[in-house]
């Protein structure tokens, strides 16, 4: 036990808005966290909310050099308050999924040859043949998703290929737009990285492939065979393979830390790199979650995930192949107006304060007196609608409620539109369902009694807000001992499980579920 307090893992989250680190010793105790906001910490990039949206709104980008430069602030910022870098086994991490990154020729050799004396974001700023890029908000490639589906055979054909039907953020159509619009850049590309595998390669000093659980994401791998389909890359750009790399399971240790940050910061020449993946399937290890658990982050997105073992892909929802266990899935869904939208409502009905949002949510009933709003700020994923819509008891669309119901209708429908889009993947709330609630809103307590009452069931936390990079110090703890057949369960056996959090109010059941009805009919009327 003294010897495991001695060791370190640490987990990093590229996300939308932030660069996230947890470290954990080898009991699996949280023994440091730090971050770095990209707008306010970061400011010369001109984010908001880490991104730039452009001016056509569809096509959203984000600074590859802000996030290098997000490391060298985080990491001189651990060395100056005294982190022992020493102790750390292993490292691990996380991005947001389907962004991609666009190496130049030549960025290979300068990896290699890192200078501790200099920063990163100075070393590698000549390394990339787009300075911003795509990231997963971007909704601009619809002509290139309807190229892709078309090329294989249809929506559920590409489904049944890549466990996703054709998606704008999906990888593979922004890779096929760079090629369309700007064949200089994509000429001078040497490789194409998803912002997980380009976080690896900073640590790495080298090209790091793309894990199989993010490699999902970019509708261009096959899931059931675990490789690259030849189909699929054919019909987004030439000679893809080569600049895609190889792929690598989600376990696996990719190498050493490069000499830079041994002889910069301290770490052990034998620190080891454990495969980076996408923040739902990391957040996925960061709760533990259990076959029947609904997992729901409530970070920039807002996603629903679950741990599947028999994936049926269809036109609706992704399929991911599972981060910790090679021979499951997991199923998610994603909206994209979360965290963003309910900061907006705040601003415009509680003077911008999450207390006066909380008690809007306490002051209001259960049910809103039949009131209903769908909150699309930006076209939405799930479903794919746009625009604010209010309907009142009697189904009529109004243009405006009151502060408070405006509250509890954007964060019930929220909700709603959760548990309708999860049971239409086939997910039921039966007796013992478990919600499991990550996320920066998972801090807000009223939040989650919506989620509880809504879902009819007990919601769960974590004392980490931050799931995927928990989850991604968990995965490096178990990289270094997976290759011994040491299961992914068995490594955090010992570690804290979720705690209750809230449950539902009673006679939530007899309100949400003739509501619920409403909702997917509304929904479905407001498609048409
Ligand atoms: N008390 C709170 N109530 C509701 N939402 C909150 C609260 N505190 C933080 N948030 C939300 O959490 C969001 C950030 O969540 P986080 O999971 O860190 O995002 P990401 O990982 O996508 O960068 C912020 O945009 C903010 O709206
Ligand atoms: O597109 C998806 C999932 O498919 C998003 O969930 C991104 O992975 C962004 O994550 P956050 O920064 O919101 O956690």
């Amino acid at each position: 036990m003294a010897e495991a307090a001695e060791s370190c893992f640490l987990g990093f989250d590229f996300s939308t808005q932030q660069l996230k680190v947890v470290a954990i010793d080898g009991n699996l105790e949280v023994i440091h966290q730090s971050s770095v906001q990209f707008d306010s910490e970061l400011p010369e990039f001109r984010t908001h909310g880490g991104v730039h949206i452009h001016e056509d709104k569809l096509t959203v980008t984000s600074p590859v050099l802000m996030w290098v430069k997000a490391l060298d602030v985080l990491l001189e910022r651990m060395r100056d308050s005294g982190f022992d870098f020493s102790r750390v086994k292993a490292v691990s991490g996380s991005g947001q999924q389907h962004g991609s990154v666009f190496w130049r020729s030549g960025a290979r050799q300068t990896l290699k040859r890192l200078n501790p004396q200099q920063r990163l974001h100075h070393l590698l700023q000549g390394c990339f043949a787009l300075q911003d890029s795509p990231v997963w908000m971007d909704s601009s490639t619809a002509d290139e998703c309807v190229s892709l589906e078309a090329s294989v055979g249809g929506a559920q054909s590409l489904a049944d290929i890549t466990g996703s039907r054709a998606y704008e953020r999906f990888t593979g159509n922004q890779i096929a737009k760079i090629y369309r619009l700007k064949p200089k850049e994509f000429s001078e590309t040497e490789r194409i990285s998803l912002i997980s595998s380009f976080a690896a390669s900073l640590f790495l000093g080298d090209f790091a492939p793309i894990d199989f659980s993010d490699g999902s994401g970019m509708n261009l791998m096959d899931i059931f065979q675990k490789r690259w389909s030849s189909v699929c890359l054919q019909a987004t750009a030439p000679h893809l393979s080569e600049r895609l790399g190889e792929l690598t399971p989600s376990t696996a240790v990719l190498g050493c830390v490069s000499p830079y940050y041994s002889e910069r910061y301290g770490f052990p020449q034998n620190c080891r790199v454990v495969a980076f993946t996408g923040d739902n399937p990391g957040s996925l290890a960061g709760m533990r979650l259990r076959e029947g658990d609904l997992a729901v982050s409530l970070g920039t997105s807002d996603t629903v995930f679950l741990w599947i073992q028999e994936p049926k892909p269809s036109v609706e929802g992704h399929i991911f192949c599972n981060p910790v266990d090679c021979s499951a899935y997991m199923a998610l869904i994603c909206f994209k107006n979360g965290s963003l939208t309910r900061e907006r409502v705040r601003d415009e009905c509680a003077g911008g304060s999450w207390e006066r949002f909380s008690s809007a949510l306490r002051d209001t009933h259960m049910g809103n007196s039949g009131n209903i709003g769908m909150y699309y700020d930006v076209l939405e994923i799930t479903p794919a609608a746009a625009g604010v819509h209010r309907f009142n008891a009697e189904g009529h669309q109004v243009s405006a409620f009151q502060p408070q119901v405006e509250i509890r209708a954007l964060v019930e429908g929220q909700f709603m539109a959760k548990r309708v889009h999860a049971e239409k993947l086939g997910y039921k709330i039966i007796q013992g369902s478990r919600v499991l609630a990550t996320g920066g809103a998972s801090a807000n307590r009223e939040i989650l009694q919506v989620l509880s009452d809504v879902f009819n069931a007990p919601v769960y936390t974590i004392d980490v807000a931050n799931s995927a990079c928990l989850g991604c110090a968990y995965r490096a703890a178990h990289g270094v001992v997976a290759d011994s057949g040491v299961s992914f369960r068995e490594t955090v056996r010992n570690a804290p499980e979720p705690q209750l959090a809230v449950r539902p109010t009673p006679g939530a059941q007899e309100v949400y579920l003739p509501m619920l009805e409403r909702f997917a009919k509304l929904e479905e009327q407001l498609l048409r």
